[in-house]
């Protein structure tokens, strides 16, 4: 249990923690959405309520450095668990660093079983280190030959969402110029199929499982459009879909042909080959994962189910021991806020729709997929369309939620997720992403309203920028850069502002405020909520960054 804090007893109704998911502080005015939506409530919350920055992305949230954009996983974590742990990317890269990774037993048995088959890496082929990096991917290839596998096969899933949208060539031609350097001496290793990550095989939440489908059938099927590589496959693809960004580029075969032009795919799945996910973060892994793993499996009909050595990077889930066989641990998340506010006997409400409930629950818990008792978690089911298409997304339904849990008087701790922030600034679309932010600010208005009914107070937070850079920045200036024409190069990854942490308080008189830091991040939230409920933190926590005066 935690322990009752003599400072401050308590705020009288329940604690709030609002994510706008993708709300950063913008360093320009040219490119924010933020800047250029019309957001009546949050102008007013800035101006009239105690508020302050925190660090949201690099090491603050345990990526390797600096240079690293928050995320979703990373963010999540760390407001849940109050505590910053070293994330996959670091993980992974340090074991790799200290070749750890080689002397595990996954690897072994990946490599032991690829000397009779074919090894194939699935995963995102990109350096975004949201939920991979290519070095990772260099350095397996350069040992599974180093250990005597013959023949490595590579489904790359297209990025253009954690990197710049159309890059896709930027990462395709090199690596194919290495794994033709490399294949020297009976080692065969080549880029076997690919698509567009948006498009096929990384759905989460089961959001959008015929995308998976789509994934199985070109990397283990060997279903798709044929092309002779992977760079001539994404020059093909770009000129028969014109505007289509690298994250939603159909799926690609490479073939080999013979003189009738008869393709036959390179490297379908087949039964005794091993199949690395080099994915380290888990939302998007879980389901092809199940689809590999799973005897018993419904979602869609595999057609063929090959009897494969299968690895992911990391387990993808703990609870679930998804996949059991996994090349590095993740990490142990222990102490989570959700856990001791339910060891302390709180009830706990959760809510926000499918493509980010993971987030308010899986990640916020720890990578944990099952609830903590007490715990009430809500999905609102997400659209599936383009969400440029509908930037409102379900805010107003996740709000009805919210307010009716808060209505209901059963809950002392309740947190949700507004996605469109960041959905919709993944689109690149900048006049969508206003609306997005638009959407949220309302959202927000009505959500308030309901705290104050509740008698409770609310922290309104984000977990990592997006909308607020909407054109990429000159690499030397950090300015938005300009193309030839004087035209913005639209920009679809997250960024590396800090985000906002305001203290909605219309309960304890002008008592509360909050510290402002240089290291204060989302790591000190779960410490705040318990202060604000008149509760010590756990020692494992950050500090609370509340001020009682
Ligand atoms: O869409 C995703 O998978 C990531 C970007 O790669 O975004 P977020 O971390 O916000 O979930
Ligand atoms: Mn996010
Ligand atoms: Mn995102």
């Amino acid at each position: 249990m935690l322990q009752k804090n003599s400072a401050f007893a308590g705020v009288p109704g329940p604690v709030v923690v609002i994510v706008m998911d993708g709300y950063g502080i913008p360093k320009h005015a040219v490119g924010s959405a933020i800047e250029a939506a019309r957001k009546p409530t949050l102008d007013r919350l800035f101006a009239r309520y105690p508020n302050i920055t925190l660090r949201a992305h690099g090491t603050a949230v345990g990526m390797p450095s600096d240079d690293d954009m928050g995320n979703s996983e990373v963010g999540h974590n760390a407001i849940g668990a109050g505590q910053v742990y070293a994330q996959g990317a670091a993980l992974v890269a340090n074991a790799i660093a200290e070749g750890t990774i080689w002397q595990g037993q996954a690897w072994q048995e990946v490599v032991a079983a690829a000397k009779t088959g074919a090894l194939h890496f699935i995963g995102l082929f990109s350096d975004g280190n949201v939920h991979s990096h290519i070095d990772h991917l260099k350095a397996m290839v350069v040992q599974a030959k180093a250990e005597g596998v013959k023949t490595v096969r590579i489904h790359a899933l297209l990025d253009g969402r954690d990197v710049p949208e159309t890059s896709a060539l930027d990462y395709v031609v090199p690596f194919e110029a290495f794994l033709g350097e490399i294949s020297t001496d009976g080692f065969d290793a080549r880029i076997a199929s690919g698509g567009g990550r948006q498009y096929i095989t990384m759905d989460r939440y089961d959001a959008n499982w015929p995308m998976v489908a789509r994934g199985w059938r070109t990397h283990v099927l060997g279903e798709g459009p044929q092309f002779a590589n992977a760079t001539a496959a994404v020059e093909g693809l770009r000129a028969s879909h014109p505007g289509t960004i690298d994250q939603d580029l159909p799926e690609f075969v490479i073939a080999e042909f013979d003189e009738n032009g008869n393709g036959k795919p390179i490297g379908t799945i087949e039964d005794g080959d091993a199949v690395v996910l080099y994915n380290f973060r888990g939302d998007r892994a879980i389901e092809i994962t199940r689809a590999f793993v799973e005897d018993d499996f419904s979602e869609f009909d595999r057609v063929r189910h090959p009897r494969v050595t299968y690895a992911g990077m990391l387990q993808y889930d703990g609870d679930l021991q998804l996949p059991s066989r996994f090349l590095v641990p993740p990490p142990a998340i222990r102490d989570t806020s959700g856990e001791w506010f339910s060891k302390t006997g709180l009830a706990q409400f959760a809510c926000s729709e499918t493509q980010k409930f993971g987030h308010v629950t899986y990640f916020w818990n720890g990578n944990r997929s099952s609830r903590f008792d007490g715990e009430t978690w809500q999905e609102v089911p997400s659209d599936v369309v383009p969400f440029e298409q509908r930037p409102w997304m379900k805010a107003a339904e996740i709000t009805d939620a919210m307010i009716a849990a808060l209505q209901s008087g059963q809950y002392k701790v309740l947190r949700c997720n507004y996605a469109n922030g960041d959905m919709v600034g993944h689109t690149g679309n900048f006049r969508a992403a206003t609306m997005a932010i638009e959407a949220v600010d309302l959202a927000l208005g009505r959500l308030l309203k309901a705290v104050d009914k509740a008698g409770g107070v609310a922290l309104v937070t984000a977990d990592h920028g997006n909308a607020d850079e909407m054109f990429e920045l000159d690499k030397k200036t950090r300015e938005p850069a300009v193309n030839k024409d004087g035209s913005y190069k639209a920009k679809t990854a997250h960024t590396l502002n800090p985000v906002p942490l305001i203290l909605y308080d219309n309960v304890s008189g002008g008592r509360l405020g909050l510290k402002q830091s240089e290291t204060a991040g989302l790591s000190n939230i779960a410490a705040t909520v318990a202060n604000l409920l008149g509760l010590q933190k756990h020692d494992k926590w950050d500090d609370s960054l509340l001020e009682v005066k």
